[in-house]
């Protein structure tokens, strides 16, 4: 008789090739979201209508109305005078203008109009910070990791990424809503509002995270795990590279900050679609795993305990792993929230095209983190990859702090190099986790990471919105914002950098005293 050996589905290269990209698409839309405001900083930080030439360059409709008043009370052509209700696409304005003492005239074409919004740098700081409050705060990350462990991929990933769409709604209503002088816990009634939506969105993409995780954990373990990871990343990096490139051209487009944002909500909606076609594949995955379980007459694992957490906190590794993401997350994911004013402000690029800049950041390491987490399953080196990559984080803010090489192409270049960076350091630690943390507590362990990260996900936009009110925005006589120093705030990150190096030099160390295998290759051969 011919005997049938019971395989997983997860042995097939299909089935399992097929769930990451299930996955790893609703966690795109996720990241899609969560750095959609980020190029429209100027946009929000100016109040009223922006106006956008056809040459790139824009301006406050006010000062341009101003412009254009000061010209026709010289009475030099009141015929082509422009009222503010004229400020449309398609418009010419004429103006005269003061430079260097001497008086120049500009004519510009209109390309588009679009509302500001009018908030302060440390309104946009606390916005941006928002998406970790809950998890932080209200320690939602770290019930998440319990719930995951405890109820299981299917309930966690559908909860999560229904989070992940009622906050992006909520986001979008104050957004697209004009509440007056209205507040809200003493705030501003939009920011306050759109902060919430932010925490709830925040919420769920933290958790969608450690679910994520666990989902390729389970699928991928023995096998191509980093490489898996570091496909399941650079997905969600396509998402934050498409949010960094065309979330101001919609804005302009459409004439409003709050239109990208809706578009993400959609995508979000698609995004939780496509996690209920994973579950069916989940179902089917444990399915054949009991299966496998019965006909090798192996029992169940045991279930996930409270009290297994002592071990998660009583490893030295795992602290490291938990306070390197700490200090590299927070060189990289709040950077980004700055990076397009810094490249308007220090590097002089217009705005239309700012965005751009940070967004070869995610595309270099769309490709480069699967290929480092390749390399990482092939001959290992974890460990050493983390402290490489910590050293270039540091060296770009460094670049970027100094008051020199004001050049958009050196910025485009440093921009490479932190993409370097941030394909290094994701791709070996990730994969890193499971070698110190057995499956059983992964969720948690992975929520307790995610839940420290968050910290600085949180705190570093608030500090550092703060410090560029504070520190770095230069005003004339008349209290009149006319631009930015960003020396503090890129020595703030360039600290971070450094912490990163110290704690991977200490998780080399440690790695080679406790034999965690970070130095070693993932792939049994
Ligand atoms: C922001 C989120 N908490 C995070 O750290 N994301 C990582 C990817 C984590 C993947 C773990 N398998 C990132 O680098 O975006």
């Amino acid at each position: 008789m011919k005997e049938t050996i019971q395989k997983r589905l997860s042995d097939s290269k299909t089935a399992r090739w097929t769930a990451l990209f299930i996955v790893s698409f609703t966690m795109m839309c996720g990241y899609f979201l969560t750095d959609v405001m980020s190029p429209l900083e100027n946009l929000l930080t100016t109040k009223g209508q922006v106006v956008y030439f056809t040459d790139d360059t824009s301006m406050p409709a006010d000062s341009l109305v101003a412009k254009v008043n000061y010209f026709s009370s010289e009475e030099m052509l009141s015929n082509s005078l422009l009222t503010v209700e004229q400020l449309e696409e398609g418009s010419k304005v004429q103006y005269y203008e003061m430079q260097n003492g001497a008086q120049t005239q500009t004519e510009k074409t209109i390309s588009s109009v679009a509302r500001g919004e009018g908030w302060s740098s440390t309104e946009y700081g606390f916005f941006s910070g928002a998406y970790g409050l809950i998890n932080v705060f209200l320690l939602m990350l770290f019930f998440g990791g319990v719930i995951l462990d405890k109820m299981g991929i299917r309930f966690t990933g559908m909860m999560s990424s229904g989070l992940m769409f009622m906050g992006a709604l909520i986001k979008w209503y104050a957004l697209s809503s004009d509440f007056g002088d209205a507040q809200l816990f003493g705030m501003d009634m939009q920011v306050a509002l759109a902060s919430l939506g932010f925490a709830i969105f925040g919420m769920g993409a933290e958790i969608t995270g450690i679910t994520a995780s666990k989902v390729i954990v389970k699928w991928f373990a023995g096998k191509e795990l980093a490489l898996a990871m570091g496909l399941q990343v650079a997905m969600a990096r396509i998402g934050t590279a498409v949010a960094l490139a065309v979330s101001l051209p919609v804005a302009r487009w459409m004439g409003d900050v709050s239109y990208p944002v809706l578009f993400g909500a959609i995508l979000l909606c698609v995004g939780f679609a496509s996690y209920m076609i994973y579950c069916v594949m989940d179902r089917k995955e444990d399915a054949s795993a009991a299966a496998v379980r019965m006909e090798n007459g192996e029992t169940e694992e045991e279930g996930f305990k409270l009290s297994d957490l002592k071990l998660i906190f009583c490893s030295k590794g795992f602290w490291l792993i938990n306070l390197l993401c700490l200090m590299f997350y927070a060189g990289v994911f709040p950077f980004l929230k700055f990076a397009t004013k810094l490249m308007i402000y220090k590097y002089d690029v217009p705005e239309s095209f700012a965005g751009l800049i940070p967004a070869l950041l995610p595309f270099g390491t769309i490709l480069l983190t699967p290929v480092f987490g390749s390399l990482y399953d092939r001959i290992g080196r974890g460990a050493t990859l983390m402290i490489i990559g910590s050293v270039m984080l540091t060296v770009v803010h460094v670049l970027f702090a100094l008051p020199v090489m004001n050049y958009w192409w050196f910025a485009v270049i440093v921009m490479i190099v932190l993409g370097i960076a941030f394909s290094l350091v994701p791709s070996a630690m990730w994969p890193s986790v499971p070698k110190i943390i057995p499956m059983k507590q992964l969720g948690s362990a992975y929520a307790t990471i995610f839940y420290i990260q968050n910290i600085g996900l949180t705190m570093v936009p608030w500090l550092i919105g703060w410090v560029i009110e504070h520190f770095a925005t230069l005003r004339n006589e008349a209290g009149v914002i006319v631009g930015y120093d960003y020396t503090a705030p890129m020595v703030i990150f360039a600290v971070f950098g450094l912490c990163a190096i110290l704690i991977s030099t200490l998780l080399r160390v440690e790695d080679s005293k406790k034999h965690y295998g970070l130095e070693e290759a993932n792939m049994k051969k």
